[in-house]
Formats: C-alpha cells, structure tokens, sequence
C-alpha cells in the first residue's frame, strides 16, 4: 500500500502541494488527474523517493520512503522525460538493472523481447521518443516491481503499443497484485485501466472516490416535460450544470440515480434519459464547481 499523509512541499514561494493524503491499495490501479501545475509530477517524485517533502508522512508497505533502499528495490518510476545513460543500450541498461534490483527477471526480459521488438543493441539515446518510452516499459516489467510510479506513461507511443503496454500493466496487477499508480491528462485511458481515481487542484487533493462510486454518484439527465417545469425542479439536489436544448432539458446531477428517477417522474417527463458521465466529463464538472471552468473564449 501507498500512504501520503498531509504531505507539503514548496518551492520557494509556491506551494505545490499543500496537505495532500492518498491511499493506493495494494494491487490496485490508481489514477491521478488535474489540472496543470497541480502538483501531480512533484507528489509522484516524492512517492518515489526523489524529492523529499517539508512536512508529512509517505509509505510504501508502512515503510517511510525517502533514502529507504528496501523499499526502493521493489518500487519502478517512469518519470514524463526520461533518462538513460549516455552511451548505454537496452542490453547494458537489463545489465545495469540486474546488479540493482534484486527482482529482476531475466527471463521476463526475454519474453518481452516479443512484445517491444527494438534492437537491444541500439543505444538508447539514439531512439525515437516513443521507442525509448518502450525500452522504459520493457526494462521495468522486467524488474517485476511491486510499486509501479507511472507520470504520463503512455505519451509519445502509438495506439498498438498503448494497448499492448496498457494489458502488461492490467496483468502484472492481476497476477501478482503490482500497485500502480499513474498521473496522465488522458482520462479516456484511465477510464480503461484504473479503480481508483484522485483529483488534484492547485496543491490539493479535491476528490479521491473508486472509479465506480465516482461514476454511480454523478448523472447527465435528459429529460422533455409536456408542460412547464419550475426552473429549480432539482432545488433539493445538488446540479452541476443545466442548460436546455430545444425542448429537451439537460442536467448534471449528483445523486443516486433511482432518487433522481423518483423525483423527476412526478413531473411526467416525455423523454426521460439518465446517462452516465464519462470521466473526462466528471473532471470538467468537478474542477467547473471550484471555478475552474471552461469559459467562452472570445476571439475579436
Ligand atoms: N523544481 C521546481 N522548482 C520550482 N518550482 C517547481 C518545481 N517543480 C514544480 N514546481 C512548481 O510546482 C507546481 C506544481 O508543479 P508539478 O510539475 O508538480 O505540476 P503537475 O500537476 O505535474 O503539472 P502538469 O500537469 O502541467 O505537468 C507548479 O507551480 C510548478 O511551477
């Protein structure tokens, strides 16, 4: 399990984090989204041990993370730029990593021979960016990581190889219950691979909800009356959004979906069309709640 506790850090006057708590369950697929400048990459670095936080608590398998070898050797961070050393190849990178992490698997490295298809013998450096992203991935499913730390992992590779990453992810999960815990601004993909979803904003952590709860606690209701209905027909609920298109009216409202069913039946709907929210459409109404809205822009 992962644990941050009221974690702070900043950066002289910013304070990119600012009292932040997460829990990542052990064999779960966490997803961390927000808005730019959150404070995603920073909490990701001091998870893994690269950053250090000015106050609060970080563990890894109740283990205080910071210049923690032990918990080190079984926790992998995909960081957005990557690094390898210069002049090194896939192959003496397995060799590198193989004195260092005792879980390393060689045969594991072998097997994902099949699925990467890049020359082991190229150095790295001289990679395209997206056949670097791959030598990353290759090389750290090899370790056989209990803690996987992903920062926009999937960025620069192309649609087959997403895939092909993101079912290695689903895998290792399954099969020996790795934690991951991935930060991205792609929440159609996080939608397919995470059970657990946490929102950041501006150094704080606005939401942390299972991805199920998320999705059964939020509705876009469409609904056509035969009359007039009160303009606050959902004044006890609580509506993110309204607006009306035509004779149909559409809301976003928070709430279980069979009470919202209850209340808008006494007035008789025509059409009556409950649907759930994408992620990428919960995100946008969530962070539109604490003003962070997408507003008409005017170009003159
Ligand atoms: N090394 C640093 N030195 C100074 N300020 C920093 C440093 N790293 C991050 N910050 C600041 O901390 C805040 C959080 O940055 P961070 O990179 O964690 O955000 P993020 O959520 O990953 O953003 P994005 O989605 O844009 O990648 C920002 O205001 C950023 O300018």
């Amino acid at each position: 399990m992962i644990e941050a506790k009221n974690i702070r850090k900043k950066f002289d006057d910013v304070a990119a984090l600012d009292g932040v708590s997460i829990n990542v369950k052990k064999g779960s697929i966490y997803g961390l989204v927000g808005s730019n400048g959150a404070g995603k990459t920073t909490l990701l670095k001091i998870l893994a041990g690269i950053y250090r936080q000015d106050q609060g608590e970080v563990l890894i398998d109740n283990q205080p993370v910071f210049e923690n070898i032990e918990v080190k050797s079984k926790t992998v961070f995909i960081p957005d730029s990557l690094y390898f050393f210069s002049q090194y190849t896939v192959e003496d990178m397995a060799w590198f990593y193989q004195q260092v992490y005792d879980n390393w698997d060689k045969e594991r490295y072998q097997q994902l021979k099949n699925v990467f298809q890049l020359d082991e013998k190229k150095k790295i450096q001289r990679m395209s960016k997206g056949m670097q992203r791959q030598a990353a991935f290759w090389l750290a499913l090899a370790i056989k990581p209990d803690y996987l730390i992903l920062d926009e992992p999937l960025d620069g590779l192309d649609p087959v190889m997403r895939r092909k990453v993101r079912n290695l992810i689903i895998q290792d999960t399954a099969d020996r219950e790795m934690t991951v815990l991935i930060s991205s601004h792609n929440l159609r993909e996080l939608e397919d691979l995470c059970d657990c979803i946490g929102v950041l904003h501006q150094g704080r952590l606005i939401v942390e909800k299972e991805l199920d709860d998320l999705k059964s606690d939020i509705h876009k209701v469409q609904a056509a009356f035969p009359h007039d209905v009160p303009i606050d027909i959902f004044k006890d609920h609580d509506v993110l959004h309204r607006e009306k298109r035509g004779s149909v009216q559409l809301f976003i409202i928070r709430g279980k979906k069979n009470e919202i069913i209850k209340h808008i039946s006494r007035y008789q709907p025509l059409i009556l069309d409950i649907l759930p929210l994408t992620l990428e459409e919960i995100f946008i109404y969530e962070m539109g709640e604490i003003g962070y809205e997408i507003k008409n822009v005017i170009f003159k």
